[in-house]
């Protein structure tokens, strides 16, 4: 089978994110984590293989490494079309990694001109005059201002692009957009005349999506969240039905956050008022407390069915003082040291259900699990998939970005259904 398009995603949570929008649009979809070793053979059956990398926060040159590294494997393996996958918040500092990645693979694929466009309406991102929007607010007056790595503090994505590449950055507004696909085309092949290496392109809703994908047409490489892979995969091949699986109902659950995202800290309070939860806090660890001893001994004292909760999660406040007190950098990889140890002896010990709440924190916990794929499988809430390894035991992985999923998912994805009485 050909394999349509190859995703190279920036991390793990975005990877399970774009992997779902892809198997929603009917497209059977591979989940690769870290760059694939150069012996290993593209996955059967599937017309689209998403290669998860951690490079999100890492310097820039390395990004462009192991995104080049992934994109030249994936086009080994025979993928035409490339797609560059980034946060719906466009998650980035001025130092990158989205421009030095999207130039890198410009460079690769020859080609002149890409789209930028992080709108995934699923999620309640739209881009507008080349604003980049969160549920209708301008993306710097919501609480991303205070994301523990990458503070987004401005919204106009053209604003936010040109610190991160030498090339001119320009727009397709709405209403090239709503005139269609050729309309849009042709607008891209008149920019590229013009020298304009990066185009953000707005879209509200996901027929904007699909327009912008069928306008890419055979263009190698496409660049953006998982609105823009979906309205693509939608303009590659009608929608055939989605794969059914049931999620996984049985087995020792847990869930493992590092994500101080408003959301998930909705899903902790509302998780933690149900079930046993422990808290990890990066001062004590490098003050020289055995933290994850105190913690693998909690968890020892639980009954058999808890379903439990190990979380670091700070509100803004209290981030910001852990922050100042610790490193940012610093703080954030003790933080995921210890989540990613304390995955590893979980699963030592019978986990086979693991919810794992932001993408920093699912890289971590994902490496140290030593999982190199996995078959994408049912979503709970938009963008949030089970998946499973393969083989006869395998291991469930819900990968959930920080903004993602209702205050109950946890409970929801992991509490015992109740069978209806005949
Ligand atoms: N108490 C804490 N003090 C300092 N840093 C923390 C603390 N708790 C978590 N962190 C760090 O904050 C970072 C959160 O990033 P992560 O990507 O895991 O979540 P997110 O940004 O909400 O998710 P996503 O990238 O999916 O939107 C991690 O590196 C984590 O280690
Ligand atoms: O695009 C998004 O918002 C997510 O897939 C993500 O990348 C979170 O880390």
């Amino acid at each position: 089978m050909t394999i349509a398009l190859g995703v190279v995603a920036d991390d793990f949570t975005g990877a399970t994110d774009v992997a779902a929008a892809l198997r929603r649009a009917g497209v059977r979809t591979a989940l690769l984590f870290g760059v694939p070793d150069a012996a290993l053979p593209a996955p059967e059956g599937c017309a689209a293989v998403v290669v998860a990398l951690k490079i999100r926060g890492v310097p820039a040159a390395r990004a462009v490494n192991e995104a080049t590294a992934a994109a030249r494997w994936l086009r080994a393996a025979g993928v035409r079309r490339l797609y560059w996958k980034y946060c719906s918040t466009f998650d980035s500092t001025p130092r990158g990694n989205i421009g030095p990645v999207a130039d890198a693979l410009l460079a690769e694929t020859g080609q002149a001109t890409t789209l930028v466009c992080p709108a995934a309406p699923e999620h309640g991102r739209t881009v507008h005059r080349g604003q980049l929007l969160v549920h209708g607010r301008p993306l710097a007056e919501t609480p991303m201002r205070h994301h523990p790595l990458n503070p987004m503090t401005a919204s106009d994505l053209r604003r936010l692009l040109a610190p991160q590449t030498p090339h001119p950055v320009g727009l397709i507004p709405l209403p090239v957009v709503r005139a269609g696909a050729h309309a849009v085309a042709e607008a891209l092949a008149e920019r590229a005349a013009a020298g304009e290496r990066h185009l953000v392109a707005d879209a509200l809703t996901p027929e904007d999506l699909t327009v912008l994908g069928a306008a890419a047409g055979e263009r190698a490489l496409l660049t953006g969240a998982a609105g823009l892979a979906e309205g693509l995969a939608r303009s590659l091949a009608p929608a055939g039905p989605a794969a059914t699986e049931e999620p996984p109902r049985a087995g020792p659950g847990a869930v493992l956050a590092g994500s101080c995202s408003a959301r998930t800290l909705e899903q902790i309070a509302h998780f933690a008022a149900r079930h046993p939860a422990f808290r990890i806090d990066p001062r004590a660890a490098l003050a020289g407390r055995d933290v994850l001893g105190e913690a693998l001994a909690w968890h020892a004292t639980l009954p058999p069915d808890a379903i439990p909760l190990l979380h670091a999660s700070a509100p803004p406040a209290e981030l910001a003082a852990i922050q100042r007190e610790l490193g940012a950098e610093r703080a954030a990889a003790t933080v995921e040291a210890l989540l990613a140890e304390l995955a590893v002896r979980l699963v030592g010990r019978g986990t086979r259900r693991l919810l794992v709440a932001g993408g920093e924190t699912s890289g971590a916990v994902t490496t140290a699990l030593r999982v190199p794929a996995v078959v994408v499988g049912p979503e709970a809430d938009p963008g949030v998939p089970w998946t499973r390894t393969l083989g006869d035991d395998p291991l469930h992985l819900m990968l959930k970005s920080g903004n993602f999923g209702a205050p109950d998912l946890f409970a929801r994805a992991l509490e015992p259904v109740e069978e209806p009485t005949p």
